[in-house]
This record gives structure tokens, sequence and C-alpha cells, in this order.
């Protein structure tokens, strides 16, 4: 049994989907149990983000970096920060914007310094670009990337990229599962 919580914002809906596609990846590994955390109602979720055994955090590109609401959210955990209450859980990171680069890789460094002042272990995207479904198309490693343009939430993003989010889910699900073992 593994628990894992979906920490993100989403302005217009388009990371909503990424991180919705993220937990129903995630909850394809047997025993996890998958919270989503919308940043606006972090207040209500400090004690299941320390009962986790795997955060992962997903934001927006704005300004080629994470949006403002997610920027609050990072700040408000200073208080778990100096307790030490998320070292050694597990970590990831997703994000979404309007173009094909759009300065994401900033936003996924952002996540990823964040996680490591937590003292958390960060997990990449292992999935390989290039095929047929267009698996990772945006080709990132540090995390996942997604991409919509000026249209609804629903028709953008595309299946690839909803598909890739679930493979990062089921990646941190099974991680979680092995980690929560001690195996
Ligand atoms: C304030 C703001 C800033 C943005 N900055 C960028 C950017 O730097 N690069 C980019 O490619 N898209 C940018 N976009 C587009 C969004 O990243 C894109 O529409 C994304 O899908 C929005 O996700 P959301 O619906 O979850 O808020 C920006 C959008 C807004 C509203």
């Amino acid at each position: 049994m593994s628990q894992i919580s979906i920490v993100f914002h989403s302005g217009y809906g388009h990371t909503k989907v990424v991180a919705e596609s993220v937990k129903a990846g995630a909850e394809t590994i047997p025993g996890t149990k998958v919270l989503l955390v919308p940043v606006e109602e972090v207040d209500a979720h400090w004690a299941d983000l320390e009962a986790a055994d795997a955060i992962i955090f997903g934001s927006p590109t704005y300004m080629g970096n994470v949006s403002g609401p997610f920027k609050t959210f990072m700040d408000a955990s200073s208080k778990p920060w100096s307790e030490r209450k998320w070292k050694d859980k597990l970590a990831a990171g997703f994000t979404i914007s309007g173009s094909p680069s759009g300065d994401k890789l900033n936003t996924l460094q952002s996540l990823m310094i964040f996680a490591m002042q937590h003292g958390m272990v960060w997990i990449g995207n292992a999935e390989l670009p290039y095929n047929e479904e267009g698996i990772n198309r945006l080709g990132s490693y540090t995390g996942l990337m997604a991409q919509a343009g000026q249209v609804a939430p629903e028709v953008e993003p595309n299946l690839a990229d909803r598909r890739s989010a679930e493979l990062l889910g089921q990646r941190i699900a099974s991680a979680a599962t092995r980690w929560a073992k001690g195996a």
C-alpha cells in the first residue's frame, strides 16, 4: 500500500487534465491511493502530504516559471520544510505550456529544486520520445512536459500528452510501492 498526493495549480483547466491523467496512471498500480490537491485547498491537506510516500508537483508554466499560486504553496511549505516532514519522500513534477518549449524546463527545474530543498528524492521521466503514440513527444526527462494551445482543456493536452502523464504516474506509483516496502 502506498499513498501519493498530487499538488497542482491550474488557472484554466489544462494542468488539471494532466494531474488527472497522472492520477489515473498511478492508480493502475495495485495498492496505490492517490489524492489530488489543488493548491487552493492545501491548507486542508498538510497532514495528507505528511503521510504520503510520494508527492507529485504540477504547475502550468506562466512567464517561464511556476504560476504565482503554485509559488505561494511552495513558500507556505516552509513549516514542513523546517521540520523535515517531507524528507526521503519520492517526488516528481509536471508542467504544461502553450508553446512546444515555452521555457517549461525552467518550471521543472524549479519544482525539482523545491523538492531538493525538502530533502526529497526526485524521479524524472524515463520514456523515450519518437514513438508512434507520441509518448514524451516533447523529449523531457527532468519531468513531464505537456502542451496546450488556446483551446479547451478537453481538446488539449492531446491524447499523447495524457498517456505520457499516465506513464509518469505509473512510474512514481511503482517506485512508491518499492519505497514504502523499503525494498
Ligand atoms: C499568465 C500566463 C503566462 C503564461 N506564460 C507562458 C509561458 O511562459 N510559456 C508558454 O509557452 N505558455 C505560457 N502561457 C500559456 C499557458 O502555459 C498554457 O495556456 C497552459 O495550458 C495553462 O494551463 P492552465 O489551464 O492549467 O492554467 C501562459 C499563460 C498565462 C495565463
